[in-house]
């Protein structure tokens, strides 16, 4: 075990010891991803909240096991509003599978993420996705190949690679490999607590021009609201979509920012042709960089 695995949660611990014996596909995958960006930009469009909804059976955190068909999960899903979707295809402690992602895949049209502990190359091979999971946390040890080779190496086989960070340092890391896909986890994968401050702590360093995520924790109506006024660009949501009828969890959290989603619009109404667009308008009230200088702007303080 090295210093940093150390520091991790003994179950974080089991996972990445499974997941660096974890084989790889039969042959080289070559992606036709479904756009991200385009899904979020479309659901903005709508006057949604771009929602990433996990189908999430169990983890180290939940309690028992969620165990109706994943299609019939995911289809609720995106009934409910959902952009796109994230399948955990971890077994041991998510109860997940490549074959639960295959058919979900097949099942839905919204973009598809593969939810796993990827830590090396040959491990991309194992299921077709639209967007995969690299965690920076896991990437550059020793046994893993690094953030860098696991970014171009998911990129040259078409994959959307969306990078998870918790600390300044990741997301330096992140932004070093020119990741355009952005995580901020709220999960401390050292204890496993949540705190909804680490998304606010590190967007104001993320520029604009990367898809940014609050992923993990988000609970609530207000808490959607909160992760949004601090910059998210999109909300990936497990436990608080998965704990109950999915359909209308989906429904609640996707449309909880409609009062601000019809002010930006009497705005862009109200703006001439020479004035900002609307999503100009409704970036400038988050508190995102405008490129890698890391100048905060302006926060929304209608919240
Ligand atoms: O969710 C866990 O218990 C967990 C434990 C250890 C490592 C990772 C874990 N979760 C992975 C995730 O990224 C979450 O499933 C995802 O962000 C959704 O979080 P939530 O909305 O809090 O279920």
């Amino acid at each position: 075990m090295n210093a940093s695995e150390d520091k991790l949660a003994p179950a974080v611990r089991s996972i990445l010891a499974t997941a660096r014996e974890r084989s790889g596909g039969a042959e080289r995958l070559d992606v036709d991803a479904r756009s991200f960006p385009a899904a979020v930009e479309a659901t903005e469009a709508a006057g949604r909240v771009p929602v990433v909804a996990e189908v999430k059976p169990t983890s180290p955190t939940t309690e028992g096991e969620r165990t109706d068909d994943p299609v019939d999960l995911a289809r609720e899903m995106v009934a409910g509003g959902a952009t796109a979707l994230s399948v955990l295809t971890e077994p041991e402690h998510f109860g997940g599978s490549a074959e639960n992602l295959r058919r979900i895949r097949g099942a839905v049209d919204v973009p598809v993420l593969r939810k796993d502990f990827v830590v090396r190359e040959a491990q991309l091979d194992a299921v077709e996705s639209d967007l995969i999971l690299l965690i920076a946390r896991f990437l550059d040890e020793q046994g893993t190949d690094s953030l860098a080779t696991l970014y171009e190496a998911a990129r040259e086989r078409g994959f959307q690679p969306l990078v998870e960070v918790h600390t300044r340092e990741e997301l330096d890391r992140a932004l070093e490999v020119g990741a355009e896909i952005i995580g901020v986890n709220n999960r401390d994968l050292g204890k496993l607590e949540v705190d909804l401050d680490t998304f606010e702590r590190l967007a104001p360093h993320v520029p604009e021009d990367v898809t940014l995520l609050a992923e993990s924790g988000v609970t609530s109506v207000a808490d959607v609201r909160r992760m949004r006024a601090a910059g998210a660009d999109a909300l990936l949501i497990g436990t608080a979509i998965m704990d109950g009828d999915v359909e209308a969890n989906t429904e609640r959290l996707t449309t909880a920012d409609a009062e601000r989603a019809s002010r930006a619009a009497e705005t862009s109404d109200a703006e001439t042709d020479a004035g900002p667009t609307s999503s100009e308008s409704t970036d400038a009230k988050r508190g995102r960089a405008e490129s890698t200088d890391t100048t905060p702007r302006n926060t929304d303080t209608n919240q």
